[in-house]
């Protein structure tokens, strides 16, 4: 029998907003990806980069405004910066977390580039958040930057960015060869890195895709079973944060449609995995969509805890 092909997108949990915390918590990543080897699934890992994409952007401008040796990183470097940061330690913990249980696999992180359309309204409509919480001085530096900002009650302000939809991934091919010859693949971090397509050039674009979108397009370039969405909560609830929250075992596609129009899932954090899961699972049969807690992938996977969006 074929194995199983998952899609596993590790969210801003995975990785912490440091190096430190990154080190720390991409070992509870680690595990719970090769509790999935063990499943014995053909696997590509996406993964968040919020953070540190804004911080390699933020250093860099600082580093430019220091010192006239160092010029300013366009926000598509950061990107190819974070992939970078990220797969590296994320590829070197699962080979060892693999090898302390005896499985001999290669894992390698793919740059990947994603196509997007230069026309995208979300190029006039900042709302992706990246990099760390600020202070409104900060901030006040930022917008002078000639960056965007948004207020988060009680936390402080947060740098935003235009968020455009992925529409291809250019190195599909290459994830694709490196699964089929039995190797994991880090691919499409950060939504991978945003290009617009210009003649024979890719040309950087200053945006952050979601990585949820992308994990959802990744799953049905490579035909995926499972797209399963690694993030901070064990499941989608209604009500969320308050006296009703209402966890849910199962969302058919309808409900989810409903609980959306009626405002249930927060626009930046939620509501991205459940529309990518709505797509998933509509696209073609004997699909499976999977939101749930990074400690909880083995048992979601085996249906005992998490979130399915079912049709
Ligand atoms: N309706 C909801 N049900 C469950 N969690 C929600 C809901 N709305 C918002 N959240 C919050 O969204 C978080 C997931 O979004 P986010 O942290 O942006 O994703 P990621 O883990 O992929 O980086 C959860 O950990 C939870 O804190
Ligand atoms: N690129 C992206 O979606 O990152 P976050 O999950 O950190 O927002």
């Amino acid at each position: 029998m074929p194995k199983k092909k998952l899609v596993v997108a590790l969210g801003r949990s995975a990785f912490g907003d440091t190096f430190p915390e990154q080190q720390k918590a991409v070992k509870i990543a680690a595990k719970a990806i090769v509790d999935l080897v063990e499943e014995n699934f053909d696997i590509v890992i996406t993964h968040s980069n919020g953070p540190q994409v804004g911080m390699f952007h933020t250093a860099m401008t600082e580093f430019s405004r220091l010192d006239s040796k160092y010029t300013v990183a366009p926000m598509s470097v950061c990107s190819a910066l974070s992939q970078g940061y990220i797969g590296y330690d994320l590829q070197n913990i699962i080979r060892t977390e693999l090898l302390n249980r005896g499985i001999f696999k290669p894992i390698s992180t793919l740059i990947t580039q994603v196509k997007v359309d230069p026309f995208d309204k979300a190029f006039s409509n900042p709302t992706k958040i990246i990099g760390r919480y600020m202070s409104s001085e900060e901030a006040e530096l930022e917008k002078k930057k000639g960056n965007y900002v948004i207020y988060e009650e009680g936390k402080g302000y947060r740098r935003i960015i235009a968020s455009p939809k992925p529409k291809d991934i250019y190195e599909i091919d290459a994830i694709k060869a490196l699964l089929d010859s039995n190797q994991i693949v880090i691919a499409g971090g950060g939504g991978g890195i945003p290009v617009l397509e210009q003649g024979t050039t890719l040309k950087g674009a200053s945006a952050v895709i979601e990585k949820d979108y992308t994990s959802e397009l990744l799953a049905e370039l490579v035909q995926a079973d499972i797209l399963l969405f690694l993030t901070g909560v064990e499941k989608v609830a209604i009500h969320y944060g308050t006296k009703e929250e209402q966890p849910l075992d199962f969302i058919t596609v309808n409900e989810a449609k409903e609980y959306i129009s009626d405002g249930y899932f927060d626009a930046v954090s939620m509501l991205p995995k459940v529309e990518a899961s709505i797509q998933f699972i509509s696209s073609a049969p004997n699909r499976q969509a999977i939101i749930t807690h990074i400690e909880k992938a083995k048992d979601a996977i085996h249906g005992k805890t998490g979130t399915s969006i079912i049709i």
